[in-house]
């Protein structure tokens, strides 16, 4: 995995899409400049869940964007996804890596500053900010991190990292400047009525919002 490959994470959640085909939200995504994408189906059946990743990956293999599962091995195995992203209450990351080997992306959330030092022992590819702020998206989310809280793990943290959680035009620059490689979002880009000019705008920001923080250090 690239570092860069962080910078815009597009999370689907079907519930959001309002009729609209995943596949063809996940593409536009994509053409605005969507880098990486996480299938997160939390009501899906394992039949539909295998559907829809097929799908999608087959969609993203035309761009050569990874196709990342949230939660589910046994659906990241059978469609031969680049990567799992698990939590702090699915499979240990020590079995999953066991059995995806070392070629697959492995991503864990972190939800708090002991949980990002534990995982310094861990040799996952990416981190998981969870939740940088309060979300609608999401039920069960922990205390949300704020800017303090990604600044400070940044600061020690070996892993590259994604901010998930509440995050739309207007804080991502923030998020960048404190510190993350990227966001991850959900409803900034299945809810909008234009995913690719929704997509497209925070990839500026980012890409701006980089820039700025490579002239800096
Ligand atoms: C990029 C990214 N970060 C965090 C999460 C949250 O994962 P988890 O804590 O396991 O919660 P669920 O998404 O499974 O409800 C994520 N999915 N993606
Ligand atoms: C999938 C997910 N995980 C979170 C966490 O904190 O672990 S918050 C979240 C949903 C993020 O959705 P939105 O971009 O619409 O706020
Ligand atoms: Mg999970």
């Amino acid at each position: 995995m690239n570092r860069e490959d962080l910078n815009l994470y597009l999370v689907t959640d079907k519930e959001l899409a309002n009729g609209k085909a995943l596949e063809d939200i996940v593409e536009e995504a994509v053409k605005g400049g969507v880098s990486m994408v996480q299938i997160r189906e939390k009501e899906a059946n394992s039949k539909d869940f295998y559907q829809l990743a097929r799908t999608v990956k087959k969609v993203l293999e035309k761009y050569k964007v990874p196709l990342i599962i949230n939660d589910r091995l046994d659906i990241a195995l059978a469609v031969d996804a680049e990567g799992l992203h698990i939590g702090q209450s699915d499979l240990p990351y020590d079995v999953a890596r066991k059995i995806l080997g070392p070629n697959k992306i492995i991503g864990l959330s972190v939800e708090n500053i002991e949980q990002a030092k534990q995982a310094n022992q861990l040799d996952v590819d990416y981190i998981g900010l969870s939740p940088v702020f309060s979300t609608q998206t999401k039920n069960d989310i922990a205390k949300p991190l704020e800017l303090d809280g990604v600044k400070e793990i940044m600061s020690f943290s070996k892993h590259p990292a994604v901010a998930i959680g509440g995050i739309n035009s207007a804080n991502t620059a923030d998020i960048i400047k404190a510190g993350a490689d990227g966001i991850a979002v959900v409803s900034a880009i299945v809810c909008a009525k234009d995913p690719c000019n929704a997509a497209k705008e925070l990839k500026e920001i980012i890409n701006k919002s980089l820039s700025l923080k490579a002239i800096d250090s």
